[in-house]
């Protein structure tokens, strides 16, 4: 199985290493417009892979797309991240003219693959893929909803002081700072809702820090983060290469689920060798519904632009 990453910077590198270390896929491509970049990065997780006795081939190439050749999902981490202070959406002019390079090279050399997207700002760069490929929706995935899950996780095992592993929880809506909606009335410890260990400051607390998640990393690294969206990535593949059919918040094309149409926005998504094999339609109350509605019109605003700078 094959997946190339193309971007070899921080998360890209950083998915290409967890892939090759849990061994998801035998053959894994970096791809940068940097020389040399990908193929030190490249020969580095190679070297750790001689540590642990590891045999996935990790290659790291400048620029050459034919290396790429018939990958089963391609991984676009290429793109500017954000600055302490800016939001993702700033990034929408440099990133529309890289994502949708990318697209054209990538796809013609692996016809077959599904494609996930991690370039910011997040949802919209889902639809300018989606919208400048052609592919069939399925086959295009923004990854936002699976790292602010895992996010929204850990904040809530801090706050009741629990692992981690015993707390399901889930982020749908936009990957942005203000459109994320994590759901808090149907996260549990071990089947125990959480709006019973929780009183509605402590949640707000917790809905507040997962919200601003990557901006107060952003803060803290002078950069945006990389081992959480890494991580988060690789399980995606995973599920997509195996066949997994987990449940994972996607950013995905809708076309009249949850109210909306033609718009990228993350929703709860079965994954596996499709790639988005079913949107999964939540029961939202009225005010869950509303926080959706208002995520999906911030998406939009954002999405005019793109259609400015892709015209
Ligand atoms: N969706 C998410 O959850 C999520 C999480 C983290 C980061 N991001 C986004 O992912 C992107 C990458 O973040 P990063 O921290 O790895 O940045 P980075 O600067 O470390 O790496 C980006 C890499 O992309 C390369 N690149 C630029 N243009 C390219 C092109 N046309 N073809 C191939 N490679 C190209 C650069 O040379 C660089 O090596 C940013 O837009 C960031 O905001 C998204
Ligand atoms: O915060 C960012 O800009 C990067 C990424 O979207 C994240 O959530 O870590």
């Amino acid at each position: 199985m094959k997946v190339s990453v193309i971007g070899a910077g921080n998360v890209g590198a950083t998915c290409a290493d967890v892939i090759a270390q849990r061994q998801i896929a035998n053959e894994i491509v970096l791809l940068d417009i940097l020389e040399g970049i990908a193929e030190g990065k490249a020969m580095d997780i190679m070297q750790k892979n001689s540590v642990f006795g590891i045999d996935s081939v990790v290659k790291g190439v400048t620029k050459q797309y034919s290396k790429t050749v018939n990958s089963d999902v391609v991984v676009v981490t290429s793109g500017i991240p954000r600055k302490p202070g800016m939001t993702r959406e700033e990034l929408i002019g440099i990133n529309t003219g890289i994502v949708k390079s990318v697209m054209e090279n990538a796809m013609t050399i692996s016809p077959n693959a599904i494609f996930i997207i991690v370039t910011n700002p997040l949802d919209t760069m889902t639809l300018a893929a989606f919208m400048t490929s052609g592919l069939s929706k399925n086959k295009v995935i923004g990854m936002g909803g699976a790292l602010d899950s895992a996010r929204f996780k850990y904040f809530l095992s801090q706050q009741i002081q629990k692992p981690i592993s015993d707390i399901d929880a889930m982020v749908i809506g936009g990957h942005g700072d203000t459109t994320m909606l994590p759901l808090m009335r149907m996260a549990s410890y071990r089947g125990i809702p959480i709006t019973e260990l929780l009183n509605e400051a402590e949640q707000t607390e917790v809905i507040d820090k997962t919200m601003n998640g990557g901006a107060t990393l952003t803060k803290l690294l002078g950069t945006s983060a990389w081992y959480g969206p890494g991580a988060a990535i690789a399980n995606v593949v995973e599920s997509i290469l195996y066949d997994r059919k987990k449940l994972i918040p996607c950013s995905v094309f809708l076309q009249g689920e949850y109210g909306e149409e033609n718009i990228c926005i993350g929703v709860p998504c079965i994954i596996g060798k499709e790639g988005v094999e079913k949107i999964v339609e939540l029961k939202l109350n009225k005010s869950e519904k509303e926080k959706f509605d208002l995520s999906a019109k911030s998406i939009r605003e954002t999405n005019g632009e793109l259609r400015n700078i892709l015209t």
